[in-house]
């Protein structure tokens, strides 16, 4: 089987998405990931492009011990000589020289006849090789350039001693199938094409980059360019763990392998995501948080059964820790009764049965059913919503100039004792929370909290989410008024009811189910 090389411009191309902006630190500890990942190629920067990325370039090259790491450099002698002064001490240096050749860049962009591209194409790779052992050079748009005029620059640059020769669809512009083409064309109509690499980079205006770059692959090609995430210039890149993952699972059809270790695919994914400050979205293949979460019914059972019905990799692969099933609107019972068991409720078949019906009735409220979200739904079917404590009064006092401080009267239901407390705190929600925590007696860490306005207008319901941690124990309490203040002491009161309910068993219920979780 074939070996595909993987050329990462995640530091290069990648770094051309608008907004981003990479310091040599940075790149340092990225270009390490992508070494750890397997990479061949790093293309680090351009260091013609400014004092800072030369800087970044040369970090790079001496920091990274088995990749390639090369510049990108325009078909000039001084971004060639700063390719240079940025990668002479590189253990492994390499340069990547560009020039268009597509006929709408050359008239508008370069204003060069076909001729003077190919002395010029010559004649930077001359002078690149001149220093550099490892000299790839781009015909940039050459997606769109005249095929014979692509053959007459191949043959020029590697008569000029270039090693990889690579053909771009800088626009994405190109087919599949017409990309694969030029591949073959190039192979059959330029002398001794042998001696050099083809190398496929692709971008993904029209969301085909991974689709150009198998077929590519497919035909014949020894290396491919891209990037993590898929991000760089407009749409972006070739995502690289979509075409690493496509070889991985398809090797039936595409015969070839690549030196990844793909275990490292999540993590890089991550760091990428961290540093340049892009976020990869929900459905992105491979990457995405969703790529191994099922939410549907079908599919959950299908996954429960078997995962290869709706799985045709696995995220341990990519080194993610297991696939997800996200309990929601459109799960089953299937699904509903495993969740029970992960959580360590043993119920009959009837109880999860008049749980469902509470659990459908929730997913219509709720977009996404949490652990604690089922676990209030097994108290409250069975430990009943009987409160331990209820709200009577809450009286503040606040000044902008004065410490906040509340007192908090409450009703412990099991004796129908009034309690009351009160006490300061660094703000009104703060008072009333820990004047809560004398009355009952309980010292809860509050964990989350968020107000949701549920009406609009002045006369609003504001819905307050607290979420309370005891030893390992966490539950969330909901409390709706039109005064936060008020929806917050009630929010909080009934977390500390709840948490009663899960610590002591609650209020016993008969029949309840037996919970063999912590
Ligand atoms: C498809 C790609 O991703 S290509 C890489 C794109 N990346 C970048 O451009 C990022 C880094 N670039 C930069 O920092 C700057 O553009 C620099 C430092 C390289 C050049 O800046 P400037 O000298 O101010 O030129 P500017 O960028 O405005 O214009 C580019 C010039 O290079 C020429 N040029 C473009 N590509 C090439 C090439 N491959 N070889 C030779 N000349 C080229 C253009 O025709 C233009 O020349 P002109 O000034 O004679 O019209
Ligand atoms: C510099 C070249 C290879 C490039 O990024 C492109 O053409 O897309
Ligand atoms: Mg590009």
């Amino acid at each position: 089987m074939r070996r595909v090389q993987f050329f990462d411009t995640t530091l290069r191309d990648g770094e051309q998405s608008p907004g981003v902006n990479l310091s040599a630190k940075e790149k340092v500890a990225l270009a390490l990931q992508l070494e750890r990942l397997g990479i061949d190629v790093i293309e680090a920067g351009f260091a013609a492009a400014s004092p800072g990325d030369l800087e970044a370039v040369r970090q790079v090259g001496e920091a990274v011990g088995s990749a390639t790491v090369v510049s990108l450099a325009r078909a000039v002698p001084a971004d060639i000589e700063k390719a240079w002064e940025a990668l002479k001490h590189a253990k492994n240096p390499g340069i990547h020289v560009f020039l268009a050749t597509s006929p709408i860049h050359r008239k508008y962009k370069l204003n060069m006849t076909k001729d003077e591209v190919l002395e010029r194409a010559e004649s930077a790779v001359r002078l690149a090789k001149q220093y550099f052992p490892n000299v790839e050079f781009s015909t940039e748009d050459g997606g769109r350039t005249e095929k014979a005029f692509l053959c007459q620059v191949a043959e020029r640059v590697i008569e000029a001693g270039a090693d990889v020769l690579n053909i771009p669809d800088t626009v994405g512009y190109l087919t599949p199938q017409q990309y694969g083409e030029i591949f073959r064309y190039l192979r059959e109509n330029v002398r001794e094409i042998d001696k050099v690499k083809l190398s496929a980079h692709c971008h993904d205006d029209l969301g085909m980059a991974t689709a150009n770059t198998l077929a590519a692959i497919e035909a014949g090609v020894d290396q491919v360019e891209g990037t993590i995430n898929g991000i760089g210039e407009r749409a972006g890149n070739t995502s690289l763990e979509e075409v690493a993952m496509a070889l991985a699972t398809r090797k039936d059809y595409y015969q070839a392998t690549t030196g990844l270790n793909l275990k490292e695919i999540a993590k890089t994914s991550r760091m990428v995501s961290k540093m340049t400050g892009m976020f990869v979205p929900g459905n992105k293949a491979v990457v995405g948080a969703n790529a191994f979460a099922h939410e549907s019914g079908i599919h959950q059972d299908g996954m429960l059964k078997n995962s290869s019905t709706y799985e045709i990799m696995r995220p341990e692969m990519v080194g993610y820790e297991a696939s997800r099933m996200v309990l929601g609107k459109h799960s089953g019972r299937h699904a509903f009764r495993d969740k029970l068991k992960s959580m360590g409720y043993e119920m009959s078949d009837e109880q999860i049965s008049q749980l469902f019906v509470r659990f459908k009735e929730l997913t219509d409220r709720k977009k996404v059913i949490e652990d604690e979200d089922i676990a209030s739904l097994v108290e409250e079917r069975w430990a009943g919503e009987k409160e331990v404590y209820t709200l009577e009064t809450i009286q503040l006092s606040y000044g902008n100039q004065s410490v906040p401080t509340a007192s908090v009267q409450v009703v412990d239901v099991r004796d129908q004792r009034r309690l009351e407390e009160a006490s300061c705190g660094n703000g009104s929600v703060d008072a009333i929370f820990k004047a809560i925590d004398r009355v009952t007696g309980e010292s809860m860490h509050l964990v989350d909290f968020q107000i949701a306005s549920v009406t609009h207008g002045k006369d609003a319901l504001g819905e307050v989410y607290v979420k309370l941690k005891q030893e390992d124990r966490i539950v969330q309490g909901r409390g709706v008024s039109t005064d936060i203040l008020e929806a917050s002491a009630r929010a909080y009161i009934h977390a500390v009811n709840r948490m009663i309910a899960r610590r002591d068993g609650g209020i016993k219920m008969e029949n309840a189910p037996v919970s063999v979780g912590s």
